[in-house]
């Protein structure tokens, strides 16, 4: 997968104001995408626009050209797309449910699931309906990872997921993505995708907030605490023993972007835009 481009696009559920307006995104390939937004911002429903379930009611999503809605054998072939809430068959064991996706996705890889199993302590045996909501969203993972699609969309993949489970499955993903493909993960358990995603795109009533690599945001700010805030800080939070905050940066670069902190500088207006590696920052 190239690309997804979203373009003009307008959606609204039946008899339900507009979600988006006019929205437009691009999404590249070789990319960890973190979606992040407030509960009912419409992540999820991008989600699903961009996998084709959903139609847009004007504009476009196309994925490498072809409209998503569309759903051709060959873009299916290429998708991935583990919603929030799954529904496991119940005669199922785990390895024959893998043995489904085996047989649907021509590229699927059966050594990577051997591994990916044993790494989230799944059994090839264990029925399906046994699985605990943690294990089976654990088990999706798994079956998306080794499908190699080329895109991926996980929708709050880490609810429901121990704290070794979250761990294991932010090394699973940076192990198992190749160049060509391209991952969406939606969360609002931001610490879930902090050291994992090369993008963020923050998403607020339906509307983009903010798209960034988070290369860019290191050379275009400061994530800093001191005991106070220097003047010119964009966005400050103070705490007993002093403030965390996000500058301008100065050409010094200090270390990766705190998530959470960029998080609540774009809900408060403080920063927005599109900051993108390939091209100049552009603040809006
Ligand atoms: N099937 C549906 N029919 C009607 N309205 C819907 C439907 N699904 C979602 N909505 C509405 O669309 C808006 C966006 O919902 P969506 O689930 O996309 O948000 P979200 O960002 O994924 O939220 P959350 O973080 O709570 O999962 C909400 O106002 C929701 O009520």
């Amino acid at each position: 997968m190239e690309k997804v481009v979203i373009e003009k696009m307008d959606f609204s559920y039946p008899k339900k104001a507009l979600l988006f307006e006019g929205l437009d995104l691009e999404l590249s390939r070789g990319k960890v995408v973190g979606l992040l937004g407030k509960n009912g911002a419409g992540k999820s429903t991008l989600m699903r626009l961009m996998a084709g379930l959903l139609k847009p009611t004007k504009g476009v999503v196309l994925c490498d050209g072809e409209m998503a809605f569309d759903r051709e054998p060959h873009f299916l072939d290429q998708l991935m797309f583990i919603p929030e809430q799954i529904a496991l068959p119940d005669h199922l064991k785990v390895g024959e449910y893998a043995k489904v996706y085996r047989d649907f996705y021509l590229g699927f890889d059966e050594i990577r699931i051997q591994h990916l199993l044993s790494d989230f302590q799944l059994g090839l045996k264990e029925r399906v309906s046994n699985l605990s909501y943690g294990q089976q969203k654990k088990l999706q993972i798994a079956i998306g990872l080794s499908t190699r699609a080329k895109l991926i969309l996980l929708d709050e993949p880490t609810n429901g997921l121990d704290i070794p489970s979250k761990t294991a499955f932010r090394k699973l993903i940076s192990a198992n993505i190749q160049e060509d493909q391209l991952v969406v993960i939606s969360t609002h358990q931001i610490k879930d995708i902090d050291h994992l995603i090369d993008q963020v795109v923050i998403l607020e009533e339906g509307k983009i907030k903010l798209q960034a690599d988070l290369d860019a945001l290191e050379e275009a700010f400061v994530f800093g605490q001191g005991a106070v805030a220097p003047l010119d800080a964009i966005y400050t939070e103070t705490h007993l023993l002093g403030a965390r905050y996000i500058a301008k940066s100065q050409g010094e670069s200090e270390g990766s972007p705190d998530l959470e902190m960029l998080f609540q500088a774009v809900m408060e207006g403080r920063i927005q835009g599109q900051y993108l590696s390939t091209s100049n920052p552009v603040m809006q």
